[in-house]
């Protein structure tokens, strides 16, 4: 995997002032960001979220999954503490199949399928995404061991792979609502995200 670290630059938001550095992968021109909030090496690992793209959340705000809540929560996070980054991945869309086969999977879904059984019955992965390019990303920032806010081992484990080191794993948790619980109970009881369970208690 190669990338370029194109530009860096201010991104003032309303949870605080972060910058934004813009990457594209050699071989595909994927391009994807990083938002950076104070110095992210030294000896005390930073707060990481890998983030995977989400338009119908993160856009028009849909409440079919958690994703807009879960990136608002890294962001105030982050800025709490004054450091980390968010490494937000296009081409993550759908966890993977893209925006428009992620919509398809969605109309499965109002037919009464689940997220899994959704993708399934339209023949694609349950899970194409590839973490090589964020551990890339993180390391071109000079960033190798971090504390990863997520749910979800698979993301733990690839990142590990690719060489950044998760010293401490911290759960990103939003409220669930009537349109997103059955994605979240899915999530934790069939694809073995962490901590999900609690919500339903
Ligand atoms: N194929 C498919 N993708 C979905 C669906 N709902 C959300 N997504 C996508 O799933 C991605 C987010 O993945 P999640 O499994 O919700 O969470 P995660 O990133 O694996 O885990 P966390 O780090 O704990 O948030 C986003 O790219 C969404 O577009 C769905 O029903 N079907
Ligand atoms: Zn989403």
């Amino acid at each position: 995997m190669k990338l370029e670290h194109i530009v860096s630059t201010r991104l003032p938001t309303p949870y605080g002032e972060f910058v934004i550095h813009g990457f594209r992968e050699d071989d595909s021109g994927q391009e994807h960001v990083v938002l950076s909030m104070g110095e992210l090496t030294g000896d005390e690992p930073p707060l990481v979220r890998v983030h995977s793209e989400c338009m119908t959340g993160e856009v028009f705000g849909s409440l079919r999954c958690d994703c807009r809540p879960q990136l608002e929560s890294a962001m105030k996070r982050i800025a709490a503490q004054g450091r980390g980054a968010i490494v937000y991945m296009r081409g993550h869309e759908g966890r993977g199949i893209g925006l428009v086969q992620k919509l398809r999977a969605y109309a499965e879904q109002d037919a009464g399928k689940d997220t899994i059984e959704a993708n399934a019955a339209l023949g694609l992965p349950i899970d194409a995404r590839r973490y090589d390019a964020a551990a890339c990303m993180l390391r071109a920032l000079g960033v190798h061991r971090i504390r990863l806010l997520t749910n979800n081992p698979l993301k733990m484990a690839a990142l590990a792979e690719f060489g950044i080191e998760v010293v401490v794993r911290e759960a990103s948790l939003t409220a669930p609502g009537p349109e997103n619980e059955k994605y979240l109970r899915t999530k934790a009881e069939s694809m073995g995200h962490h901590d999900l369970g609690h919500l339903f208690e």
